[in-house]
């Protein structure tokens, strides 16, 4: 397992040539006026890995994410994506990764079928293949019904599952999903779950941030957790729960709090 002290591991190299890594960032910074929000942040995930990035609240996950896949652009430090540099070489990077971004701004006023043929004719793939793509993940994702309603109807679930259809109709090697089985149901969310775990199968990788940590144990072989900016931990599932559950190791690893029943002693009584 890799902590903040350690050295870096042999993964995290520099320079596009290392392609060992499906998603490798180098002392990212990001700060918002006086707040550090990703602070000299390493981390190195494998090809074929299901990789699952955990923190608190704040800890700086989605601003991570944006700057990995060139939605925010990072103070400093470099993001690769199976090799292309994300902000020197951003058409070769996007190409390779699908992108479902937290609280994803969508065109509202096109039905959930029109928000994919869009999408795959701005990514150039032919109409063809556009149309035959959009109905097969119209159909997988249970929004055959819904293709015909327009975005701004959507549930937040709904939303959830479109915008995962729009991050994987161009066929990318990697998928970087922030938060996304929040809102979904059960049944929606397993067959998210086989669908991920069939393209991780198939060689390609999966980043995402989740609070559930039942669901990263069950999902992830590699794990990374964040906290102030910072990864605190980071190497394999096993290796990161050290013997107990990764609840626990999360709150022994961020310092959490046992209390919570003291005070707001006016509620209680
Ligand atoms: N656009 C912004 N302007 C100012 N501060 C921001 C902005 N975006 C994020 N922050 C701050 O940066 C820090 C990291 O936020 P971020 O959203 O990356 O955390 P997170 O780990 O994704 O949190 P959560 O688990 O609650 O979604 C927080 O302190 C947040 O308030």
């Amino acid at each position: 397992m890799e902590t903040e002290f350690d050295p870096p591991s042999p993964r995290i190299g520099s320079g596009a040539s290392d392609d060992t890594s499906a998603m490798r960032l180098e002392s990212l910074g990001k700060r918002f006026g006086d707040k550090t929000a990703v602070d000299r942040l390493h981390l190195s995930v494998p090809r074929s890995s299901f990789f699952g990035l955990v923190g608190p609240n704040g800890a700086g996950k989605t601003t991570t994410l944006s700057m990995a896949v060139g939605l925010l652009r990072p103070d400093s430090g470099s993001a690769h994506i199976l090799g292309a540099d994300v902000w020197q070489d951003p058409v070769r990077a996007k190409e390779l990764v699908g992108v479902l971004p937290d609280g994803m701004a969508m065109p509202e006023r096109l039905t959930g079928r029109e928000l994919l043929t869009y999408t795959g004719l701005l990514r150039g793939i032919d109409s063809g293949t556009v149309a035959q793509r959009t109905e097969e993940l119209l159909d997988v994702l249970e929004l055959t019904e819904a293709g015909r309603t327009l975005v701004v109807d959507y549930s937040a679930g709904m939303r959830k599952k479109i915008g995962l259809a729009a991050a994987m109709l161009h066929g990318p090697k990697l998928l970087v999903l922030d938060e996304p089985f929040e809102a979904v149901d059960p049944v929606s969310a397993g067959t998210i779950r086989r669908i991920l775990q069939r393209f991780v199968t198939a060689g390609n990788a999966v980043v995402f941030s989740s609070h559930v940590m039942a669901l990263v144990e069950q999902l992830c072989d590699q794990v990374a957790v964040i906290a102030s900016g910072r990864v605190i931990a980071s190497g394999p599932l096993d290796e990161v729960r050290a013997g107990t559950s990764l609840e626990d190791a999360f709150v022994h690893l961020v310092g959490g709090r046992t209390g919570g029943g003291e005070g707001l002693s006016w509620l209680a009584s």
